[in-house]
């Protein structure tokens, strides 16, 4: 089965496909909408057919769209067409610090907006960026890696974007099949071999979302993009798309002429990890012999850990599965805040009495562990687990979070190991800045993470690699093992003895209808602020609740021997609701709480604390 946010549909091809109405200012035109599942010849822009599905009625002012080129109405091999769009179909595109659409057909309700040209002006408008970033003049050409994980429509983009930044002069440099935090190492190795470093580097991903979806990282030597700079970059992106015309997307002189390499970047990057678990155990050429470790990388690009990492180190790996890269994840979601995932791993260790499994998300920026007993070492317990290794390298640094830690993990860090607990903001981006900003200010900090399984390390260049968390734990299990402590994962459960875990966890997901009239028109933004505010002030007088003394995102309220946070997600239009208590009957009266404040907003969809009220 795929993994569908939706329900997949029959994609249906039709010839006529756009009537243009030139009475109306609202129009039904052909939206640049191209048909991603066809192989890609590269640098050649092959518009063969668009879907029914793809017709989009888009409200264009006349005046701007008949001044725009023609508009052909038969879809067919020869027909090529760019369309006018507006700089908010653009903006659109933006999710927090990535870019992220849909870039293939086939989900109901869910028409492609991510196309080959917009990823060609999305290429040259990151180009004119670093340009400007790195203040190049013209006879400096910058260079710029693109990596892409296992998705359907990976060569695709890949072949636009580069088309638009080594249309704009840049090399760039194909590294096929890799991992988003090897695309930023790219931009911090120095080896001339390999063409690195490199001045940007592109990691095309949608990182556990759907296989329709796709999207752009971009990162510098100084980290990944932020917010304001993706945003410059949509602008941009949206002024040079709309100067394409068909001739200069499908021009072949140019295109020859553009300098694009491919190297094999992964086995440096892969190289790099071995060495540190080596390095960690003594310069012992393979410290985990005996180990036997499976990986499950849900047919995402991390299946490269089992035969380029582990294997090198001495470790047995059979039994992992789903390593080969497979954009249709027909097996689980590659990512280890999915139950289905996780479940799937403990299997994997328990039917090959393996003393330790791995599982990473698509790009391989989270993962997770499994003990060889089963238990899982992800969310507040991969934080502890990663806090009471980190804590030992550096006593009584600060460990920042995101804001949906359990209490339980505050005591540990601070009773427990001596450390400081900074819970911070939900979000990977935010809690590395936090770090960084802490070590700044003379807070010295030496890991953020997250429960989602996110993590940097400074020691790493406060690099987000899921795949280096699991070196530090490799790290653990090997220098145990060369200081003659056996027992396998044991010494990893042992790190986290004295954890403290609820009875009762669970995150409800309460969305907003961004189209309902309580709305008056305004942001779902705005309106889950509203709510958000109501909720802080109805709590206010009730003697069995006490609201977080510090806290930096949503209402965090502490009660009947447990917490709940309310907030917005960083992307969505949803108010993700956590839940931690002792038992049910405290969760339920945390949940009665929040419900009684919250259902005056229409404009909330609280099915699902209603549904977990009533159970
Ligand atoms: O706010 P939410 O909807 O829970 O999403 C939060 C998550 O968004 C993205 O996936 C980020 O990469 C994660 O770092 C973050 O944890």
């Amino acid at each position: 089965m795929a993994v569908t946010s939706g329900k997949i549909v029959q994609n249906v091809f039709v010839s006529h496909c756009c009537q243009q109405n030139r009475q109306s200012s609202r129009r039904d035109y052909c939206a640049p909408y191209t048909r991603n599942l066809l192989p890609s010849t590269p640098g050649k822009l092959t518009w063969t057919a668009i879907s029914s599905m793809q017709l989009r009625t888009l409200s264009i002012p006349q005046n701007d769209f008949t001044n725009r080129r023609n508009i052909l109405c038969n879809a067919s091999a020869s027909s090529t067409v760019v369309p006018f769009l507006e700089k908010t179909y653009f903006l659109r595109l933006q999710n927090g610090s990535d870019i992220r659409g849909v870039a293939v057909d086939g989900v109901e309700g869910e028409g492609v907006n991510l196309t080959e040209p917009v990823a060609e002006a999305i290429g040259a408008a990151f180009a004119a960026w670093l340009a400007d970033k790195k203040q190049a003049d013209a006879s400096r050409h910058l260079r710029v890696s693109i990596g892409h994980d296992s998705r359907i429509s990976a060569k695709l983009l890949q072949n636009a974007i580069s088309r638009g930044l080594a249309g704009a002069g840049l090399e760039v440099v194909l590294y096929g099949l890799a991992s988003t935090p090897a695309m930023f190492n790219s931009t911090l190795t120095k080896d001339e071999a390999f063409l690195c470093p490199v001045d940007g580097s592109i990691m095309i991903t949608a990182s556990h979302l759907p296989f329709n979806r796709n999207g752009f990282k971009f990162f510098t030597n100084a980290g990944g993009l932020g917010k304001a700079d993706i945003k410059d970059i949509l602008e941009r992106a949206a002024n040079i798309y709309n100067q394409f015309t068909a001739e200069s997307l499908t021009n072949s002189e140019r295109k020859d002429s553009l300098s694009i390499k491919t190297v094999d970047y992964m086995s440096v990057y892969t190289s790099d990890l071995v060495k540190a678990v080596r390095k960690a155990a003594g310069n012992i050429e393979k410290p985990l012999e005996g180990f036997h470790i499976v990986v499950d990388a849900g047919n995402g690009a991390g299946g490269f850990f089992a035969a380029k990492v582990l294997e090198p180190l001495g470790a047995i790996t059979s039994g992992s599965q789903f390593l080969e890269p497979d954009g249709l994840f027909p097996n689980h979601i590659p990512n280890p805040e999915d139950k289905t995932a996780m479940k799937a791993i403990t299997k994997a260790v328990l039917d090959n009495k393996a003393d330790l499994g791995i599982i990473f998300d698509t790009d391989v920026d989270r993962s997770a562990a499994v003990d060889s007993t089963g238990r899982e070492f992800n969310r507040n317990r991969l934080i502890a687990l990663m806090a009471a290794i980190v804590l030992e390298e550096h006593p009584g640094t600060t460990i920042v979070t995101d804001s949906v830690t359990s209490d339980g993990l505050t005591t540990f860090i601070e009773k427990k190991l001596g450390g400081k607990h900074h819970r911070f903001k939900r979000g990977y981006k935010n809690v590395i800045d936090e770090a960084v900003r802490l070590n700044s200010i003379g807070e010295e900090s030496h890991l953020a993470i997250e429960t989602s399984g996110h993590g940097a390390l400074k020691e790493n260049n406060w690099l987000d690699d899921g795949a280096y968390l699991m070196v530090k734990i490799l790290n653990k299990l090997a220098s145990a093992r060369a200081s003659g402590v056996g027992g396998g994962s044991n010494v990893l459960t042992g790190l986290i003895d004295g954890l403290q875990e609820p009875a009762f966890s669970a995150e409800l997901r309460l969305k907003i209808d961004q189209n309902h009239s309580d709305l008056k028109g305004g942001s779902f933004r705005e309106y889950g602020e509203n709510v958000l505010k109501h909720l802080e002030n109805s709590i206010g007088s009730d003697p069995n609740l006490q609201k977080a003394p510090v806290n930096y995102e949503g209402v965090r309220v502490s009660g009947y021997g447990g917490w709940f946070l309310l907030r917005l997600s960083l992307h969505d239009p949803v108010l993700p609701l956590n839940i931690e208590a002792p038992n049910n009957e405290d969760a339920l009266k945390l949940g009665l709480t929040v419900l009684a404040a919250v259902k005056e907003f229409a404009g909330l969809d609280t099915s699902a604390l209603n549904k977990f009220v009533e159970s």
